[in-house]
């Protein structure tokens, strides 16, 4: 599903990456572990087309997503690959649901409302659904974030450090969330975080 080869990547020539090989299946979750400043976020915007690399491949499924025109990568991205970034931009004068539709008609063309009705009463928000998302915990607009990721049923989910301001309870709920939705949407699930707390969740893990 996600294979990446002698992936590398350079800011401004400064610091050289070169990332380990990554192998994801679908439906299987990849842990990518380390401390800070090793690469977590470059790695995950490489995966998600955010960043091109110096050199190397990102393929999902048959596509190597390196050689894609931009306008290719952008419609690639946004059916294909759903992203959780660290801090989440919603569009603050849309409602939570529509924060989530709108993602769907953005990729789609068409208003996915009763998934992502769905989707939100999955992730406990039934009750956040007219709320404008400033009005929403961070733990909640988290899972808005996983909600609005998942709503176009991505082969790919990325998630860059989902858990990284939540309490232990609501650490194990996400985390248990996640991997449950991707199997259900048959997804490679990728997340970068250095939350000791997700090791004991998922087995297969890359430290760099
Ligand atoms: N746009 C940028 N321009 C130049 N250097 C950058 C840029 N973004 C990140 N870096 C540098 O690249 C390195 C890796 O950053 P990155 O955010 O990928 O690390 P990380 O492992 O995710 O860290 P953290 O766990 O603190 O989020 C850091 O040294 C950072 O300062």
């Amino acid at each position: 599903m996600l294979t990446t080869k002698e992936l590398r990547f350079s800011f401004e020539n400064k610091i050289d990456f070169h990332f380990p090989d990554l192998y994801c299946e679908a439906e299987d979750t990849l842990l990518i572990t380390g401390i800070s400043g090793k690469g977590k976020t470059t790695l995950l915007h490489l995966l998600g087309g955010l960043l091109r690399p110096q050199s190397g491949s990102v393929f999902i499924d048959d596509e190597n997503i390196t050689t894609l025109s931009s306008k290719k990568l952008d419609e690639f991205r946004g059916r294909h690959i759903g992203i959780v970034l660290q801090k989440s931009y919603f569009v603050e004068a849309l409602s939570v649901l529509d924060n989530v539709v709108l993602a769907s008609w953005l990729a789609t063309g068409q208003k996915a409302v009763e998934k992502a009705v769905e989707l939100l009463q999955q992730l406990d928000l039934g009750e956040q659904l007219h709320k404008l998302p400033s009005r929403l915990s961070i733990g909640q607009q988290q899972r808005v974030s996983i909600a609005r990721a998942l709503i176009n049923e991505p082969k790919l989910i990325l998630a860059d450090e989902p858990t990284s301001s939540l309490d232990d309870i609501n650490t194990e709920k996400v985390a248990f969330m996640l991997s449950e939705l991707a199997k259900k949407y048959h997804a490679a699930l990728l997340i970068v975080t250095h939350d000791q707390r997700l090791k004991k969740h998922f087995n297969n893990q890359i430290n760099l």
